[in-house]
This record gives C-alpha cells, structure tokens and sequence, in this order.
C-alpha cells in the first residue's frame, strides 16, 4: 500500500496543466458500445477508473488499444457479451452506463450494482424508470447486488426524472441513442460532462438536442458509426488545483480549462480573498495572506459542485471566521471531516451542515483518504499545514487524479508517494 508524506507549508507558484474530464471519459467510454466502428478519443485522463472501465469493455469484447498515454482507440464492433464482470463493476461508480449502453447495443444488460465513493445510499431508480419507460424489463435481483434489463426493442417517449441525476440523464440518454422514435427527457441535470456525452455521440452520428438545458431531445439514430473525439478538460481537477492556490498563498496559472466551467468555483474563491484572473484557456489564481470566510450550499450544475466541497472545507478550516457548508446532493459526504479534526480544525457537523470555525493553523498528522475527493481535502490539508502529513489509502485518490503529487511537486509542494 502507497501513501503521501507531505511537509506542508510551501507556497505553490508555476504552472500546471489539466488532464481530460474523469465524470465524462468514464461515460465516453462505455458510450463507445453504441458505436458500430472503431472510434478514437483523444484527452482521455490517465486515471485508475478509466483503466477500470476499459478493462470491463475488453471483456465484453471490444477492442481498446492506447495509442497514446491520453489517446484511446476503441472497436466494439464485436461486443457480444451483456453481462458486465461483476468485481470490476463493483470497483467504479460509471459501470452503471453500461446498462444503458447495453441495451441499446444488444437489447440485454446484466450489471452488478456499481460501486463508487460511500456517500450513504446512491439508488439508481431514476435510471431503471428511464428504461422501463422506453420499453425495457428491469430485474433487482432480489439482494439487489445486479441489475438485469432486456427488451424487444426501446422505443422514445418521455420521461420526467424525479430529482436532478446526472447518471440517469446519461444513462437514458445512452439507452434513447438506438431506439426507435424520439426520447424527450425532462428535468435533466446539465453539469458540462453532459453535454460532453452527447456531443461525443453526435460526433458519431446520433442526433440528441438540448444537452446543457433542463429538457434533453433524442431523436433515435439507425445506427452510430466511428470517428474522433476530444473530451473536455475537468472541472474537479482544475478547482483542486485552484483551492491549492489560494489555501497556500501561492500563485497557479491552471492551464487546459474551460473557465466557464469553473465559474461556481472561481466565485467562491474570489470571496475569500484570492484573485482569479481568467484567460481563453486558463486561469490564475493567486492566494490571500488571509483567508476569509464563505458560506458554500452544494447544488447541481451551474450551482456549487459537491465534489470540491472537502476541497473547500480543508480551505476553510483556516479562514478567518466561521464558514457554514452545506451538501445537499448527497446524504453523508463528510466522512473526511474526522481526519482534518486529527490535524486541529474545529467543525462540526449537523446533519447536511459543517460549521467551521478557522483556526490559525492546521498541524501534520497521519490521516486517511475516506473517499477520492475526500483524499483531495487531505491533501489541500497538508500543504496548508504545518509539519509532516501522511495520508493512507490513496486507492481513492488514484480513481481521478493523474498522479496528483507529481503535480503538486512540480509547483513547489514538499510532497512524496512512498510504500507504507
Ligand atoms: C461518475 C459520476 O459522474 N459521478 C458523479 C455523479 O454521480 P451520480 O450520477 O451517482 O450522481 P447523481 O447526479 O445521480 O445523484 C444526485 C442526487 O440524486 C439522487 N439520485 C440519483 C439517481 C437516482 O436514480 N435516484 C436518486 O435519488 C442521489 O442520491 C443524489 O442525491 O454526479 C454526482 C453529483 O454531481 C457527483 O458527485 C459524482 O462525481
Ligand atoms: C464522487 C465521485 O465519483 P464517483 O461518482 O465515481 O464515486 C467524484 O468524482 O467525486
């Protein structure tokens, strides 16, 4: 097992450069079962769960060869097989596109329940209604460990999703791709790893209309054919890097960004004092001496997004004043919360709530990653703090981010991997 020994309190100045969207390769990818011809995707980010879900479609049958570090060319022309290997299933969140994926290829999804960061209970209901609606049969098995759909053949129609999903947007939007007739889907989420998925189909012949706004059109296509497509840079990733320059005073020009995308983000930084400069590109952001305090409520996309949270509360354990957190897409994401309370910060958690009282300093301790951004909080964490920090069970972290120390050294961190 690895971990990271970090001596914190360096200032992070330089430059670093963003990898592909992880939320949208680990949907592209499974997405690419749709098509009916080898197709290369180009910035795919160099992460443990897009090996992972890579590893699933070679089982299944396809043929996926890396032609470059970030470039993968993948042919499903022969997936045959529509029953997904349950342990590798088990390992990511994304294995859930499959079914979607599955049944509109072969008409038959067999899929264990996906696994994916412990944020209390994740259902997928909103997906299975999606299915069921367009005509599929839908099994739980009876512990509910796998899901089994099949069907003579999807047909459009519309569907009302129940709450803002971005997986059941995907996943119907997957299943709607091949079927016969139009599919409007309304109450849709619209983070930008959505309109990515589509404009990825679109590239290869699908016609599906107003990705990005609440109501998603999908005309069926015949078929889909092969073609080249450039996934988005990633939101989480760049904020990561973002909250690391303000949370050490430093100065990080992030490069390979859509700023845009970040502007809940930036937002929220410029409240505590940093300055964020944006380019056609890029962004800098360089830190405040002093942290101020913000109020942050999570929501969907363009709203606030729950995966830099823990990022921002690392942040704020340090701010000048009480800063009030609220999640409120998931029902438990402050697991991390216990480790950083081991460095010296004062929260406390209520429900969907941490009110966080700065103090002056965080001090180095041996804490875990509880989940991956969870993993990224701890890290913002130790380089904040002062003394050595080591983080355990850095598995999460790998899930999405391209050897994030790497990074971090290359800007001035005192940051090493070692093996426990
Ligand atoms: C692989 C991937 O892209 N993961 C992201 C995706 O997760 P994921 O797709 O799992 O998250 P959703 O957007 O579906 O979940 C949002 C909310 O809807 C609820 N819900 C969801 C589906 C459903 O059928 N029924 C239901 O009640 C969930 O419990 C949650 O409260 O979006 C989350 C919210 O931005 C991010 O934190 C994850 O990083
Ligand atoms: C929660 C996340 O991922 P997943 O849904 O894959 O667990 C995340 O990317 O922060």
């Amino acid at each position: 097992m690895e971990k990271l020994v970090i001596k914190g309190g360096k200032r992070l100045c330089g430059e670093v450069t963003i990898g592909g969207a992880k939320n949208a390769a680990v949907a592209i990818i499974p997405a690419a079962i749709l098509v009916d011809g080898p197709c290369t995707i180009e910035n795919v980010p160099a992460i443990k769960d897009v090996t992972v879900i890579c590893g699933i479609l070679e089982e299944l049958g396809a043929t996926v060869e890396f032609l470059d570090k970030y470039t993968l060319r993948i042919d499903c022309s022969k997936v045959d097989k529509y029953t997904a290997p349950y342990e590798m299933v088990r390992r990511m969140r994304a294995s859930y596109y499959l079914l979607g994926a599955l049944l509109g290829r072969l008409k038959k999804a067999d899929v264990a329940m996906p696994g994916g960061c412990n944020f209390g209970c994740r259902p997928i209901d909103q997906h299975l209604k999606g299915f069921r609606a367009l005509g599929a049969t839908v099994f739980e098995s009876s512990d509910s460990d796998a899901i089994l759909a099949e069907t003579d053949g999807l047909v459009g129609t519309n569907i009302y999703l129940d709450v803002v999903s971005v997986g059941a947007t995907i996943n119907i939007m997957l299943a709607a791709t091949l079927a016969k007739g139009v599919t409007i889907i309304e109450n849709v989420a619209k983070e930008p790893h959505i309109v990515d998925v589509a404009n990825f189909l679109n590239a290869m012949g699908a016609k599906i209309k107003g990705a990005g706004t609440d109501v998603i059109k999908v005309y069926g296509a015949e078929r889909l054919h092969g073609g080249t497509y450039s996934i988005i840079p990633d939101q989480i990733e760049a904020g990561t890097f973002m909250v690391a320059a303000a949370a050490t005073n430093g100065d990080i020009l992030v490069k390979n960004v859509i700023p845009k995308h970040m502007d809940s983000i930036s937002a929220k930084l410029i409240e505590t004092g940093a300055e964020v400069i944006e380019y056609d590109d890029s962004i800098r952001v360089r830190g405040a001496e002093v942290v101020k305090q913000v109020n942050i409520k999570t929501l969907p996309y363009p709203g606030f997004p729950t995966d830099m949270q823990p990022q921002f509360v690392a942040l704020l354990s340090a701010a000048k004043g009480t800063s009030i957190v609220t999640e409120s897409v998931w029902e438990s994401r402050f697991q991390y919360v216990d480790e950083l309370i081991r460095m010296g910060a004062d929260i406390t958690i209520n429900a969907r709530t941490a009110v966080i009282k700065g103090i002056p300093a965080l001090s180095g301790a041996i804490v875990r990653s509880t989940d991956l951004r969870g993993g990224a909080g701890m890290v913002i964490a130790g380089l904040m703090a002062s003394g050595v920090t080591e983080i355990t069970d850095i598995q999460y972290i790998d899930r999405g981010y391209e050897k994030m120390e790497e990074k971090f050294k290359a800007l001035g961190a005192d940051i090493s991997r070692v093996d426990e």
